[in-house]
């Protein structure tokens, strides 16, 4: 889904796609000190890097990037935060209080679709330490295209994910009807990626696609995502208001942080963690 008129300026967004881009861009020496890797070897989540490596046959993303928890505020590790450009902290800060708005509104609007008694259902569904991060995803440009994926065919494991991408280089591509199709560049949109977690909770009347990011050989990319997710110690299930005789619960009861730790280890080997939740 396309977004625009979505209130976040458009000065905000070139701003974090500068910044990002102008990250990327700085030696390889100045990136290490924000390593995902501990010690040169044991993998965190945040910081700069690739894939985390799980088997020496795991086929690896043609992508750098940066990821970063943003909220709850008081939990940023301000030490993997760039100090260059120097601006980049004030600009990723602002451009994620500018995305939660939307991200609100969506949601509202989601749960009102969904006929549900509350509009904030989902909104409260995230609970008080609901977890955002920010994803900078750098493609480099790739000279055998036909070999990698940028990003290979997944599902986001979020509640849902907003999405700046290049406005000159496409790439990305989402699954339907088993047939992939290119997402079309209209900039100063944002594109909204539902996410396993609402597709759970609304008992499977939103779905997750599966979407890609393939590699250009010519031009590089740069893709910066917001990604939301119910706190990670709270369970998840589909909403009682969505279920009755006709329809069942379509999804097992999960905490969150277990869903996660599945994503990635599923992820790794290129399946699905969403379908081992299936009833
Ligand atoms: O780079 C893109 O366009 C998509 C990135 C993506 O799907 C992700 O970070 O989950
Ligand atoms: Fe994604």
């Amino acid at each position: 889904m396309q977004l625009s008129n979505h209130g976040v300026e458009t000065t905000i967004m070139d701003d974090m796609m500068i910044a990002s881009r102008e990250f990327f861009k700085r030696p390889l020496e100045d990136k290490k000190r924000y390593t995902n890797l501990i010690g040169g070897e044991e993998f965190q989540f945040e910081g700069y890097g690739n894939d985390q490596v799980r088997s020496p046959d795991q086929i690896l993303d043609w992508s750098d990037r940066l990821y970063l928890k943003v909220e709850p505020e008081d939990e940023r590790r301000i030490a993997l935060w760039p100090t260059h450009p120097e601006n980049f902290r004030d600009i990723l800060h602002n451009f994620t209080i500018k995305c939660g708005g939307v991200k609100d509104n969506l949601l509202r609007a989601m749960a009102k679709l969904l006929q549900l008694h509350d509009d904030d259902y989902f909104v409260d569904q995230l609970g008080e330490k609901a977890e955002t991060n920010v994803r900078c995803s750098y493609y480099p440009e790739c000279p055998r295209p036909e070999l990698v994926f940028g990003l290979k065919p997944h599902c986001d494991g979020t509640v849902l994910t907003l999405l700046m991408v290049d406005d000159s280089v496409g790439g990305l591509q989402v699954l339907r009807d088993g047939v992939w199709w290119d997402v079309p560049i209209v900039p100063h949109t944002l594109l909204v990626i539902i996410g396993d977690q609402t597709e759970i909770m609304s008992n499977g009347f939103f779905k997750s696609p599966v979407h890609r990011v393939v590699t250009n050989a010519k031009k590089e990319r740069l893709s910066v995502a917001l990604d939301y997710s119910v706190d990670h110690e709270r369970e998840i299930e589909p909403s009682a208001q969505l279920i009755d005789e006709k329809r069942p619960a379509l999804y097992m009861k999960v905490k969150v942080k277990d869903y996660i730790a599945g994503l990635y280890e599923h992820f790794s080997q290129g399946t699905m963690v969403i379908d081992t939740l299936q009833i």
